[in-house]
């Protein structure tokens, strides 16, 4: 794993196109600011060729889709591919949504996506595996989490994340899994939007999605994790402001420390 692409973001400080959802939106431009990047958020068709370029990579968040967001959507897309521009795509409830499944799964089909970042009910839809999402939730459901993940980087030829108390990572040869977090992350809205737009930085320094999907999941969980060891009794609301702290402040040094991957 290599930490020091985190001293390298928070050198370059590149800017990261956000199609954000409205539920998240803050945390998602608050998160990527203090990990050390540069957010910004747009739904402007007119603006978008100027944004992809000035952009070093792009965040697609399905959360809060619109007719008008999917145009956007495919616009930016495109832009991306044309400027070499890496995608992020968090599929925010295709496990649950029919609609969204399919507008998600069109899209990964049309165009070239570095990383997929979902919960495992998400990554299971994606894969045509079965799962009981629940809306934004993961849901339940007895499948082997790493034959999901490989299959579905396999479908898209992407790399995936599926996230949850073990994330894990596959470009449908490679597996890896990254065991730090905390339960306190499911408590607090946003925690994927976060995640995946914060992996998005990381594609910005590193031309291998397999890495970026790893170090932006490791540092994300052990910043969570080291709010809790420092703030035993944190709560819910408190977690989500002690996380950004952590995600600002924290250091190589520290992640290695409690590292917890294979
Ligand atoms: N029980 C847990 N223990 C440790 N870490 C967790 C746990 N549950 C989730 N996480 C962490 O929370 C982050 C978000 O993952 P999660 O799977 O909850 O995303 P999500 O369902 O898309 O969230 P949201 O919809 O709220 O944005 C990841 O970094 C993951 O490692
Ligand atoms: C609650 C919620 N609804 C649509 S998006 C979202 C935030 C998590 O992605
Ligand atoms: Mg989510």
């Amino acid at each position: 794993m290599q930490l020091e692409l985190l001293d390298k973001l928070r050198a370059q400080n590149p800017v990261i196109f956000n199609i954000a959802n409205f539920v998240t939106v803050q945390d998602v431009a608050n998160a990527v600011n203090a990990i050390g990047a540069s957010p910004i958020m747009s739904n402007e068709i007119a603006e978008a060729e100027e944004i992809v370029r000035l952009a070093s990579a792009v965040t697609v968040n399905i959360g809060c889709l619109t007719k008008q967001q999917i145009i956007h959507i495919k616009k930016v897309e495109d832009l991306a591919r044309q400027y070499n521009k890496p995608i992020v795509f968090d599929p925010v409830a295709v496990g649950a949504v029919e609609y969204r499944y399919k507008i998600a799964d069109k899209l990964l089909w049309d165009f070239h996506t570095s990383i997929i970042r979902g919960n495992i009910g998400e990554i299971a839809a994606l894969g045509d595996f079965n799962w009981n999402s629940k809306g934004i939730d993961a849901g339940s459901g007895s499948g082997d989490i790493d034959e999901i993940t490989a299959k579905t980087a396999q479908k898209y030829h992407c790399t995936v994340i599926a996230s949850g108390p073990t994330d894990t990572i596959s470009d449908g040869k490679r597996i890896a899994h990254i065991h730090n977090g905390s339960p306190l992350f499911k408590t607090h809205v946003g925690s994927g939007d976060m995640l995946t737009s914060i992996v998005t930085a990381f594609t910005a320094v590193t031309d291998d999605p397999f890495e970026a999907a790893q170090i932006g999941a490791l540092v994300f969980s052990c910043a969570g994790q080291l709010v809790v060891q420092e703030h035993p009794n944190v709560g819910l609301g408190t977690f989500g402001m002690y996380l950004m702290d952590y995600l600002y402040k924290v250091k190589a040094a520290d992640i290695e420390q409690i590292a917890d991957f294979d």
